[in-house]
């Protein structure tokens, strides 16, 4: 693909980086206030969920670990492939420990319920979803997800940590990304 102006390869701003601070305050302000006294593990699914962890947690007030899991299924399409692939596990043992998975979006929901039934027998002490974006018109599964950011209209998404084909990634608004680009 060459290079060209990445305005040309979008459609509509959906969420702005102004509305996208405010919304991660806010969660982070609950979260506080849910897991008070609690030493809580965030668990950022990688690659697209790095920018939701690196604001929702220099937002949280509370002591916090962070870990990774490395996990990818859409590959460089725009349709999960419904195959889910660990691409680096965990660092922590999850036992007794209250987990926190941060994830940028849930569309069909088959990540984060194969990551859900993954992480069941890890003897946490609870495991709660904060997903900054949701499509409810792609789901799949339905995933419980505590902390919801934006509910957003069944469109294939970018910026933010979300990519197409690995780039987009950087951009500070989630914007939609122009049909030409991936048809
Ligand atoms: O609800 P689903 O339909 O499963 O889609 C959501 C998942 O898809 C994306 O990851 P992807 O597989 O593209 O890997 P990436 O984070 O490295 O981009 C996104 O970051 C979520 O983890
Ligand atoms: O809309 C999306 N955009 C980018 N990556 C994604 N992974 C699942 N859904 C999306
Ligand atoms: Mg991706």
């Amino acid at each position: 693909m060459e290079s060209s102006d990445i305005r040309d390869e979008l459609t509509d701003i959906l969420v702005t980086e102004t509305r996208i601070q405010d919304k991660l305050r806010e969660l982070a302000a609950r979260i506080d206030e849910d897991y008070e006294g609690k030493d809580v593990l965030l668990v950022g699914v990688l690659k697209g969920a790095v920018m939701v962890m690196a604001d929702l947690a220099r937002s949280l007030r509370n002591h916090v670990e962070m870990d990774w899991m490395a996990v990818s299924s859409y590959g460089a399409g725009t349709k999960s492939s419904g195959v889910v692939q660990i691409r680096k596990d965990l660092d922590s043992d999850l036992t007794g420990r209250h987990v926190l998975i941060v994830e940028d979006i849930i569309d069909s929901g088959l990540t984060l319920s194969w990551l859900l039934e993954n992480f069941a027998s890890r003897g946490a002490a609870s495991i709660e979803v904060c997903a900054l974006l949701r499509k409810p018109d792609a789901a799949k599964v339905e995933i419980d997800c505590k902390y919801v950011g934006f509910d957003i209209p069944n469109e294939f998404v970018v910026g933010y940590g979300l990519d197409f084909a690995e780039r987009y990634r950087n951009l500070r608004d989630v914007a939609v990304l122009a049909p030409h680009v991936y048809s």
